[in-house]
């Protein structure tokens, strides 16, 4: 197949991008680097180009067929959400309908979108299945709830067929140690875990231990970055041979506490990590775990890198680089 990757220098596109060429699939890759990195593509073709620029989509998109366009690129900071929305709406929404209108008027049928847990809000039961009602509780995600209602009216008018893939919390690192996350500023707990075991940073800050679980602190549901990968390019392919537009919800079924993922992370650095007890972070629910059976059942999928001490040593090789703990691969 040949596939446009939009958002492919980032963390989970240049995963993405590394898959399909392996898989023998043709590559392009479209990314403004405002948050990607250049060298995080390894394979296919590269195009400096930003969402906002409907000449450069027409050019690429015009540049020959495409069988999907998987789409990775948005702002992805809830806590900036808050306070800079139109940026998030912006770029997550109006920025996505160019991609959008460019693949209606080339006639490029299937797409793949990034979606997120955080479009159901505060959950009523775990582990969410995809009927659980969606009021998400941030503008980042009402900005994925609307790209998903877009996406419903466009396939009814224009017969544009999609999927929507509903991360949970993304983790992990190419099991090669090959690529890996490199968000600037850095939000997400296990990378800032292994910062604060590489040395990168001081600590970690624990937002919040009095929450209604056994240890206090948050449950996630932690889903390996190679695993998102495999369910894009089944949902692509299903997308091609049935052409029928679904959601799923993606992550492994099981939660792991806050505490859990730093005690996970001292036993597989073998350092001790630096913890600061700090304020709930506000918008945090208790507890969030998928209910992924439908991606099972409908796709095929099944997650390889499940375990908890897996997704977090393949993370830990990547962030040693960084701290100066290994030589990089690439
Ligand atoms: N990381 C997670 O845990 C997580 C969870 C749920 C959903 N998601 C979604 O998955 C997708 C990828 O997340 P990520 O962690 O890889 O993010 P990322 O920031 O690492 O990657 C996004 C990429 O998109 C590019 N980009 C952004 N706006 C662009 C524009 N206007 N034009 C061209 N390129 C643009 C950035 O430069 C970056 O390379 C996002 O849509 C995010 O909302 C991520
Ligand atoms: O320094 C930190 C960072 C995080 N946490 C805690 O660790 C857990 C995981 O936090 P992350 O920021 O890593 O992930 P979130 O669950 O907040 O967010 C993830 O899920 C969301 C959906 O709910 C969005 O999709 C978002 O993009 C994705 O990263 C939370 O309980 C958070 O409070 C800390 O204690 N300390």
């Amino acid at each position: 197949m040949r596939i446009l990757v939009v958002g492919g220098a980032g963390y989970i596109g240049s995963h993405m991008v590394k898959l399909l060429a392996d898989a023998g699939h043709d590559v392009v890759v479209v990314d403004n680097l405002t948050a990607g990195y250049r060298d995080a593509v390894i394979a296919g073709d590269f195009i400096q180009a930003d969402l906002a620029d409907r000449a450069s989509l027409d050019t690429v998109l015009g540049s020959g067929s495409f069988d999907g366009v998987m789409h990775f690129a948005s702002y992805i900071q809830v806590g900036e959400s808050v306070t800079a929305p139109a940026k998030y709406y912006q770029n997550n929404v109006a920025n996505t309908l160019n991609l959008l209108d460019a693949m209606v008027e080339y006639g490029i049928r299937n797409f793949i979108f990034s979606s997120t847990a955080a479009v159901f809000g505060e959950p009523d039961y775990i582990p969410l299945d995809e009927l659980h009602p969606k009021n998400p509780v941030n503008p980042y995600g009402r900005t994925k709830l609307m790209v998903e209602q877009i996406l419903k009216d466009y396939d009814t008018a224009y017969g544009l067929k999609s999927v929507c893939l509903r991360y949970f919390n993304a983790a992990g690192a190419h099991p090669e140690g090959l690529l890996g996350e490199r968000h600037d500023p850095e939000t997400h707990l296990i990378p800032l875990v292994l910062q604060a075991a590489s040395g990168r940073r001081d600590a970690i800050k624990v937002f919040g231990q009095d929450y209604p679980t056994p240890d206090g602190t948050c449950i996630r549901d932690y889903i390996h970055v190679m695993d998102l990968c495999d369910a894009h390019l089944l949902a692509l392919e299903k997308l091609i041979t049935h052409g029928k537009s679904e959601a799923f919800n993606l992550g492994n079924g099981n939660g792991f506490s806050v505490q859990e993922v730093i005690d996970t992370a001292e036993k597989v650095s073998g350092r001790e990590i630096p913890v600061i007890a700090a304020e709930r972070r506000s918008g945090d629910p208790a507890r969030l775990v998928a209910d992924s059976r439908k991606a099972r059942e409908l796709l095929g999928w099944e997650p390889h890198h499940a375990d908890l001490a897996q997704i977090v040593a393949h993370a830990w090789e990547w962030e040693k680089h960084f701290g100066g703990l290994a030589n990089p691969k690439s």
